[in-house]
């Protein structure tokens, strides 16, 4: 679904992505893992062309993205949540989710207001509530359930369990295990093993914007040097 082949990203003269190439399959979880500093938001950054890469294709459902404009690539069917939560504080969460909704997408779930109060309970609980009143957890939850208004079929996920309650990222966790279900496909990105192995199919590490290891968590455990060289647990 998602095929980056050997992608470079500067921010200015530094060189931050240095030929990295990976694949997310559809219908699978994928963790983007590395330490700090890594390139794991500069990696989503140069999918949603935030970040454009100056070489190398990110191809999306046949669609090379490089030198798209980001609202374009959002268009063609992922949905991006940045690390830092974007939601509109005075708005409420109904009109929150108003504001992401987009026309429904072949190849992608169409999701109803309902449904994505089936799967965050604790929105629907609070649907008459401002953004602002709701704790730093509600707020990364209705941030995704937006992006979800705008029918994904690849979801971006950066850092989802950072920053939020041991007993919300417990949540998150099943949030994004209810999304697989329904048959989106994701890539998070992590510097949480435990949290990335109880959600991900797959890892991919990261470190100095380069691909150091591709596989399962099976795999990954069986060699635990390169979780040593490359995370820190
Ligand atoms: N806007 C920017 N301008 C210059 N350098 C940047 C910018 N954003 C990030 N960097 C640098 O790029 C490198 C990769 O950062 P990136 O945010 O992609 O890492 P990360 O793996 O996502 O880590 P983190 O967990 O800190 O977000 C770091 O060295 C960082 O200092």
């Amino acid at each position: 679904m998602l095929n980056v082949e050997g992608i470079h990203s500067y921010y200015g003269k530094a060189h931050i992505l240095n030929g990295l190439s990976f694949e997310v399959r559809r219908g699978e979880v994928v963790a983007l893992l590395g330490r700090n500093g890594a390139g794991k938001s500069t990696t989503m950054k140069s999918v949603m062309q935030l970040v454009r890469p100056r070489t190398g294709r990110v191809m999306f459902q046949d669609d090379d993205l490089v030198g798209q404009p980001a609202y374009r690539v959002a268009k063609s069917g992922i949905g991006y949540v940045p690390e830092d939560r974007r939601i509109f504080t005075d708005l409420t969460v109904m009109e929150n989710l108003e504001v992401g909704r987009q026309p429904k997408r072949k190849d992608a779930p169409d999701w109803t207001i309902e449904q994505l109060f089936e799967i965050f309970p604790n929105l629907a609980e609070r649907r008459g509530n401002r953004g602002k009143q709701m704790s730093g957890g509600e707020q990364q939850m209705l941030t995704i359930a937006r992006t979800l208004m705008g029918n994904p079929a690849l979801l971006l996920l950066d850092e989802p369990s950072e920053g939020i309650a041991p007993v919300i990222v417990e949540q998150m966790a099943e949030t994004i295990l209810k999304l697989k279900a329904e048959g989106l496909t994701v890539m998070i990105s992590e510097q949480n093993l435990h949290f990335a192995r109880s959600v991900a199919d797959r890892a991919i590490i990261i470190e100095g914007g380069e691909k150091k290891f591709d596989g399962s968590f099976a795999e990954l455990e069986a060699h635990p040097e390169i979780r040593d060289a490359y995370l820190s647990v």
